[in-house]
């Protein structure tokens, strides 16, 4: 039996990744920093990922086995080592520490067994480039072939136990062209040979809506995105902001208007899913990451600037994530202790978005971190 090692037993790991691996004839095993994920998958022999919405099923995962990563390593190492493929949902700022364990399982391999596939399964571009840059740091890679991919499914968080509950949509898009016509065969893969608009598409429209609505919710004390859709005013916003990424990905990647429009509305009806409630919390977790420069704002903002359109959406976006104050979450607490810490308005700048002085962008990520720093500072 062919096996996957899969890094991440969370949300997007057990309900889309394993569960699409399980059902393509994969014997799964999860490896996971967790003791109680870890402990409580060792303790049950199957989970069920269930499905709302039309069509809805419900999918039996059985047959894995689990790996405490953090504690396992020697387990780990001999798991990569005998692996078919491995794949990550653990976070794009994991990825590093991730790879050293996949760099000694590939370092472990013998020399007559097949290439280990590897794909981070990541909301990231090139999430998997960063993982084989980090993995290159402890071995060859030459008994591996890496690939990008973007995968989507809304798993919202859950109520504790290992049973999933998400929506019946799934897009999972992997870059067909590092195998050299022999893919893996898995279920609900869309193989493609250029990856870029698939991933530009996603993480510009669903995750930029998703953050924009997370932000500007939570700053106007609501809880839930659905709550925050069902607020014309902010759904004219997050709206706004979609117009603006819509004009990026139709010049750039020759979407059609009605096409890319048809999209934008599905993802709203997504993202709004009364059956399926989700916290601005969870969706904007991780504000540093979000703000970074290949990132669902800054990412079109920069090309559009660039391209001489307007971007005021995504800067209001940007004004609300400045804004992002949830003690729980590491990365909002760091934001706003830069935030608060003296570093002039220019070098944030640089610090949070990667965007410098020559940008065509600057000047309005300047006014916008001036004039949170004006609030934080001032008060
Ligand atoms: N939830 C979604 O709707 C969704 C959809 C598409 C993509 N994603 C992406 O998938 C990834 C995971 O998201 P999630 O929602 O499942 O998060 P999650 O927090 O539910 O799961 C992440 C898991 O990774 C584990 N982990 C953390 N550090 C680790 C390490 N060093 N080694 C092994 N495991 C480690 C955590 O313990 C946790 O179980 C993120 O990159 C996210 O952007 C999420
Ligand atoms: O996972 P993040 O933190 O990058 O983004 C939060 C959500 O937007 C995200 O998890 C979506 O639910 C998911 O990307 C849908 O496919």
């Amino acid at each position: 039996m062919a096996t996957a090692v899969h890094f991440g037993a969370g949300n997007i790991g057990r309900g889309f990744v394993a569960q699409f691996l399980h059902e393509s004839g994969y014997e799964v095993v999860f490896a996971d920093v967790s003791d109680e994920l870890i402990g409580a998958l060792q303790a049950q022999p199957s989970y069920v990922v269930h499905e709302i919405g039309e069509g809805a099923r419900d999918h039996v995962v059985d047959g894995y086995r689990a790996v405490n990563s953090r504690t396992d390593e020697e387990a780990l190492v001999a798991e990569i080592a005998a692996a078919d493929i491995v794949t990550t949902a653990v976070g794009a700022r994991i990825l590093p520490f991730v790879a050293p364990v996949i760099a000694k399982g590939l370092a472990a391999r013998a020399a007559d067994a097949p290439k280990l596939v590897v794909i981070a399964c990541e909301n990231a571009i090139g999430g998997t480039d960063i993982l084989r840059g980090e993995v290159l740091r402890g071995a060859d890679g030459a008994n591996a072939v890496f690939a990008n991919c973007a995968i989507d499914r809304i798993v919202p968080e859950q109520r504790g136990g290992l049973d999933v509950t998400l929506e019946t949509f799934s897009e999972w898009v992997v870059d067909r062209t590092p195998f050299d016509g022999a893919e893996p065969e898995i279920v609900g893969i869309t193989w493609v040979d250029d990856l870029a608009p698939f991933i530009e598409r996603k993480l510009f429209t669903v995750n930029t809506a998703h953050a924009t609505a997370a932000y500007h919710g939570r700053d106007r004390g609501i809880g839930t995105i659905r709550e925050v859709l069902a607020d014309a005013g902010l759904e004219r916003t997050v709206r706004a902001v979609l117009d603006e990424t819509k004009a990026l990905l139709v010049a750039k990647h020759g979407f059609g208007e009605a096409e890319q429009q048809a999209y934008i509305d599905k993802t709203l009806q997504r993202i709004a899913n009364p059956e399926l409630p989700d916290t601005c919390e969870r969706v904007g977790r991780g504000p540093l990451r979000k703000l970074g420069r290949q990132e669902r704002f800054i990412g079109p903002a920069a090309q559009l600037a660039e391209l001489g359109l307007p971007t005021g959406g995504l800067i209001g976006a940007v004004g609300a994530a400045l804004r992002f104050d949830a003690p729980d979450d590491a990365e909002a607490v760091q934001l706003q202790e830069r935030l608060g810490s003296g570093v002039p308005a220019e070098e944030l700048v640089v610090e949070l978005t990667g965007i410098d002085d020559a940008h065509p962008l600057f000047p309005a990520l300047l006014d916008v971190v001036t004039g949170r720093l004006a609030e934080v500072r001032g008060g």
